[in-house]
């Protein structure tokens, strides 16, 4: 039995339209649309090509938006004053700042800077710690995208056995945090896995829903999974191009096997990365308001 494909990509593009009608009905009204600045340091390709993508999306929604390249070699210093400048602006309701950063920069120093109201990452220490009191401004892009296409799965999330791979601060650990909340779409029992964990098989044999966040092209096989799980694969892996030059992409999970074992799964691409894109805009639409004093 093959598993239903959980489309991210088609789930985005109604999440879209309703922010594009809600971003035309504040400039109606209000005479404000949301701004969105991207920076970006250094020339990483996916970088590139994941920045070009959110202001792509930007501008389809109306937004006001600007895409700040900076040299591989900037200061940290001038980063941080950079930043300042869009904290001040008053035309800018969201600051995205690329990750990673070159090194020699303190990425923690970086998000520190970055005024938490304008955090549509929501990776700011602040916005991390409302987010894990339960009381969250902004959802993290990722987990929300996530949580978002497992609540129209229809799976239940409430009492099930989730199991998260990997445990960085911009999907492991947020999402575990956010499923594991007393709450709709939460209130699941979470697992988490890393490199320390003694035996992965053990723990994703057991998960009713399985997030994957490796960075490992097809770590996941069809015998890691329970029959009639829900898996979310959110590596995005490129494994080659194309001849025409196109990104071939691949997932944290062995799709083809793992679908024969699933209930439902998200594809690589067009899964967990467009909605990650379409809640950056979310976020950032929701700061206009709150920036702007818009209630409705
Ligand atoms: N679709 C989207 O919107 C997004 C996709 N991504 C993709 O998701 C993937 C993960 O990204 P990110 O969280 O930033 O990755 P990181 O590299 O920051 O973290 C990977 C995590 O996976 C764990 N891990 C790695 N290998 C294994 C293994 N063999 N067994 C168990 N655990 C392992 C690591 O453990 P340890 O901590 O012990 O090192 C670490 O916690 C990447 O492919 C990335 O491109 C990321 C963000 C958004
Ligand atoms: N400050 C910051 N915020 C981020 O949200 C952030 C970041 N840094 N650094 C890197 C990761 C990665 N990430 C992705 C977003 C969209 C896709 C995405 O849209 N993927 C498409 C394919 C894209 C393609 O064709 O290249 C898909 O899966 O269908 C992937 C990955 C956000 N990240
Ligand atoms: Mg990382």
């Amino acid at each position: 039995m093959a598993a239903k494909l959980l489309k991210g990509a088609d789930v985005a593009k109604e999440i879209r339209e309703e922010l594009k009608a809600e971003v035309e009905a504040m400039k109606a009204k209000y005479g404000v649309v949301p701004g969105l600045v991207t920076i970006l340091v250094g020339e990483n390709p996916a970088s590139q090509s994941y920045v070009r993508a959110k202001q792509k999306t930007a501008h389809e929604l109306g937004f006001y938006s600007v895409q700040d390249n900076q040299p591989a070699d900037l200061s940290e210093d001038k980063l941080l004053a950079l930043i300042d400048k869009y904290n001040k602006d008053p035309k800018i309701d969201g600051i995205l700042v690329q990750l990673p950063l070159p090194k020699g920069v303190d990425e923690n120093k970086i998000l520190l800077s970055i005024d938490p109201g304008k955090d549509v990452d929501a990776f700011h220490p602040v916005n991390v710690g409302k987010l894990m009191i339960g009381k969250p401004d902004y959802l993290p892009c990722t987990p929300a995208g996530i949580q978002e296409l497992l609540v129209r799965s229809g799976a239940p999330i409430e009492g099930a056995e989730v199991v998260v791979v990997g445990r960085s601060n911009i999907v492991g650990k947020p999402i575990a945090m956010m499923l594991m909340q007393k709450g709709k779409g939460a209130n699941a029992t979470v697992t988490v896995c890393h490199t320390r964990t003694k035996d992965v098989k053990f723990h994703t044999k057991r998960a009713d829903i399985l997030i994957v966040a490796a960075g490992v092209t097809e770590y996941v096989t069809g015998d890691m999974i329970k029959p009639g799980a829900v898996v979310i694969d959110v590596g995005v892996n490129e494994v080659g191009k194309t001849a025409d030059g196109k990104r071939i992409l691949k997932g944290d999970v062995a799709f083809e096997a793992a679908s024969e074992v699933a209930s439902a799964i998200t594809p690589v691409p067009g899964g967990v990365g467009p909605m990650t894109i379409t809640m950056l805009m979310k976020n950032t639409v929701r700061a206009c308001k709150v920036h702007n004093n818009i209630k409705d």
